[in-house]
């Protein structure tokens, strides 16, 4: 099939190679003329764990082709795959400036029958939305299928994910793009899970907010628990062998970041309350979310009696491992927080490397603590369970490592005198 992917993002750049190397004919369309120059020499301009061997492997195949010239792949490629960014508006609410441009611009390209699959996150409505409005512009009704297909992978594990999906949410208004996305997904073995256009977007909507609620739950639980004295762990492992609960999903932490659980929690909000539908348990969600970093700053500022021309260095800036994604991370918002109080911030990440006026950043973690009243783990990058504690110890001025994710254990510190504070680890 000739497929024309529309944004080379994180899950544009995976769904365009992974479709590539099902053996369709992709063509990836981005406006970003710097990461189509990078893409076009052979570097992909994100961090993603197996995706630059096979970007490379399906270009030379000639699978896999960059541009930005939609009005010439809409009109060879009989599929569109819509992949742009919906990022948050200030109030919350989804910004579909960039989804409505794609939209516009089809219309104006559409002359033979093609097959829109929505793979944005966009909110209930919107994909309704799409074709009123493509009806609207005069195009006829034979001219279009729009398919909500919401895309589930992490980041981290994209290619991964893509390849192996637990299910293909497809939603329809009429049956006949089924064996479209039945010959595009050919070589997936996993559910179709068959629902309406808005069903489609809910169930993207209701997985992320879930998982979200999983997180928020457990963090609830672990200020429970730091009050009586109890190890977190404990509860998850509890927890999570009862198969209605599951294990996953249940690391108490400094809460959830990236560019999608805090983005989606607040547009599924603004969908409910736009019906008049107050969602209580939404608001929830979020509020432990954002107060858990505050939890953590304060107990730093007991420990040191004030941040206030301390040095502190944070491990970790990407929101999560894996990546070298920043959007809505959790580290850099207690960096912002830190320099707030006037603390100098210094950092390591393996993959993630920027200074700027209120931080500077180290390429060698040893270096990032020379000196350093404490340290706080952000992210759990595998690097910093091989540690040398001894040795950190010897550099560092204080003792005091606050694990934000959990992800160290406790006596590899507390041997060498260092004060380990983890989310409710006694
Ligand atoms: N990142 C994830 O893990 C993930 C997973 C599932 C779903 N999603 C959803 O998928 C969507 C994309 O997410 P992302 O993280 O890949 O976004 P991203 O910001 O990394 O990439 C979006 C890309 O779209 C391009 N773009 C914007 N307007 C364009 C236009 N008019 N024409 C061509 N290209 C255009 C941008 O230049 C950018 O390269 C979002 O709705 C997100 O919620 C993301
Ligand atoms: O037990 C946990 C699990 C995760 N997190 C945090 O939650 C955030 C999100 O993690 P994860 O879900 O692994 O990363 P994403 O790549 O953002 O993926 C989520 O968001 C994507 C975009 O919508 C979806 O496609 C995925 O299914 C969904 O898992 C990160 O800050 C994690 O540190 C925790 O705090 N505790």
């Amino acid at each position: 099939m000739k497929v024309c992917v529309i944004g080379t993002g994180y899950v544009g750049l995976t769904t365009g190679t992974v479709l590539a190397d099902y053996g369709h004919d992709v063509y990836c369309i981005d406006k970003d003329q710097h990461k189509l120059s990078l893409l076009n020499k052979g570097k992909i301009p994100i961090y993603e764990p197996g995706l630059q061997e096979m970007v490379n492997h399906n270009k030379v195949e000639g699978r896999l082709h960059f541009s930005n010239n939609l009005k010439q792949s809409v009109n060879e490629c009989s599929v569109i795959v819509i992949t742009v960014g919906t990022p948050p508006n200030e109030d919350g609410s989804p910004n579909l400036t960039f989804f409505q441009e794609v939209i516009n611009d089809l219309s104006e390209y559409l002359t033979s029958h093609k097959t829109i699959i929505v793979k944005s996150t966009v909110p209930p409505g919107t994909n309704e939305w799409v074709e009123q409005m493509l009806l609207e512009k005069g195009l006829q009704p034979q001219l279009f299928d729009i398919v909500s297909n919401p895309e589930f992978l992490r980041e981290g594990s994209a290619v991964h994910d893509m390849l192996y999906p637990d299910k293909i949410v497809i939603g329809i208004k009429r049956p006949e793009p089924i064996k479209t996305l039945q010959t595009l997904y050919y070589n997936v073995n996993a559910p179709f899970i068959i629902t309406s256009l808005t069903g489609a977007e809910l169930i993207k909507y209701a997985s992320n907010a879930f998982l979200a609620t999983k997180i928020s739950f457990i963090n609830e639980i672990a200020r429970i628990c730091d009050a009586y004295h109890v190890d977190i762990k404990d509860i998850s492992l509890g927890l999570g062998t009862d198969p209605r609960i599951g294990p996953l999903f249940l690391n108490a932490g400094l809460g959830y970041g990236g560019s999608c659980f805090p983005k989606d929690v607040q547009a599924l909000q603004h969908a409910a309350l736009k019906k008049n539908i107050v969602p209580e348990i939404l608001k929830a969600v979020q509020q432990v979310n954002d107060t858990q970093i505050d939890l953590y700053f304060e107990k730093l500022v007991n420990e040191l009696s004030t941040v206030k021309n301390k040095k502190i260095t944070v491990w970790g800036l990407a929101f999560k491992p894996e990546t070298d994604d920043t959007r809505f991370s959790r580290s850099l918002r207690f960096i912002d927080k830190l320099v707030s109080a006037g603390a100098i911030v210094h950092a390591y990440d393996p993959i993630v490397h920027f200074t700027n006026q209120s931080l500077t950043c180290h390429t060698n973690i040893y270096e990032s603590i020379v000196d350093a009243d404490a340290v706080i783990v952000a992210t759990e990058w595998s690097e910093f369970k091989n540690i040398n504690w001894k040795k950190v110890k010897d550099i560092m001025k204080g003792n005091v490592v606050i694990d934000g994710r959990n992800f160290l254990e406790p006596q590899a510190l507390r041997k060498y005198n260092i004060k380990y504070i983890g989310v409710a680890r006694p």
